[in-house]
């Protein structure tokens, strides 16, 4: 039997086992993250996150410096995305209340490539880097690009995709849908179908820098939060309103909490909490 180490963490509620692997020793199967996450036979989480040197790391995109820490993120169903906006808090306060990282400002690795990471008064600033539009030409020409259907919203909505490292794709709700009233219970219909899936963000504006969102992940299912997802729906809304130069800094509220998105060109930034809440041994599974 193998037992491995464990810790538990969360940004704004989206939820991860962290596993660390300092000697990068562990070769984690799918079916071994489905079962960590799984929130009745493991320990349950969206996502898990192996703590690892980037040198150790077989798929680590190249010119990542190989002595960084590396966050190796699966979603809750065992497969590997490219970036996780909350996980790179939740990551950065493991590494500095386990004294892995003693700086307040910091470099980790990511499949998207190396993020900065502040320390700020409610927690962690990660510079996300650059985003684009997945399908600029029809984005320019009409505003969107793709269609989404969603169960409790009586039409197909219009749709904007942006890339952050991972795939989004952002539908501002007419002002007859709520966002209480849709069923996230499966993934939106997107058409054209995004060729390595995509994560939904339906947002809703509240006020002059300020907007609500609910999001349905690719690889889990709707989440209480989504950090990446949060960027895109501000980028998205930002957009949309001819991206206004006075309002680079957004506000965007999540079921799980708050986050904060800063704009700034082409870059975008991300700031919120993260808390660690429990520490432990767990059985793997077989592989
Ligand atoms: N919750 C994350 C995003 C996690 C990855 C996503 N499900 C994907 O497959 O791209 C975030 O906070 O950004």
């Amino acid at each position: 039997m193998t037992t491995i180490d464990f810790a538990k963490g969360h940004g704004t509620h989206n939820d991860f086992v962290l596993v660390p692997d300092l000697d990068g020793a562990l070769d984690l199967t799918e079916q071994q993250v489905a079962h960590l996450c799984n929130r009745r036979g493991g320990i349950g989480g969206d996502g898990l996150i192996r703590i690892v040197r980037t040198g150790k790391v077989a798929d680590a995109p190249e010119g990542i410096d190989p002595d960084l820490w590396f966050m190796d993120y699966r979603n809750a169903d065992g497969s590997a995305a490219e970036m996780c906006g909350n996980g790179t808090r939740v990551f950065a306060e493991y590494l500095r209340t386990r004294g892995l990282v003693t700086d307040d400002i910091f470099e980790i690795g990511t499949r998207a490539g190396t993020k900065r990471i502040s320390t700020v008064p409610d927690g962690y600033a990660v510079d996300l880097g650059t985003w684009q539009l997945a399908r600029e030409e029809d984005a320019e020409r009409r505003g969107m690009d793709s269609v989404v259907q969603v169960v409790g919203a009586p039409s197909a909505l219009p749709a904007l995709s942006i890339d952050l490292g991972n795939p989004h794709t952002v539908v501002a709700l007419p002002t007859e849908v709520s966002l209480d009233q849709l069923d996230l219970t499966d993934a939106p219909h997107v058409d054209p179908r995004p060729p390595h899936g995509t994560n939904v963000e339906l947002v809703r504006p509240i006020g002059h820098g300020h907007i609500a969102m609910r999001v349905h992940e690719r690889g889990v299912g709707e989440t209480q939060s989504c950090g990446t997802g949060a960027a895109a729906a501000a980028i998205a809304t930002w957009w949309w309103g001819n991206r206004p130069q006075d309002q680079l800094d957004w506000t965007v509220d999540v079921p799980g909490g708050r986050l904060g998105v800063h704009l700034d060109g082409q870059r975008v930034a991300l700031s919120g909490p993260a808390v660690i809440v429990a520490e432990g041994r767990v059985e793997l599974p077989i592989a």
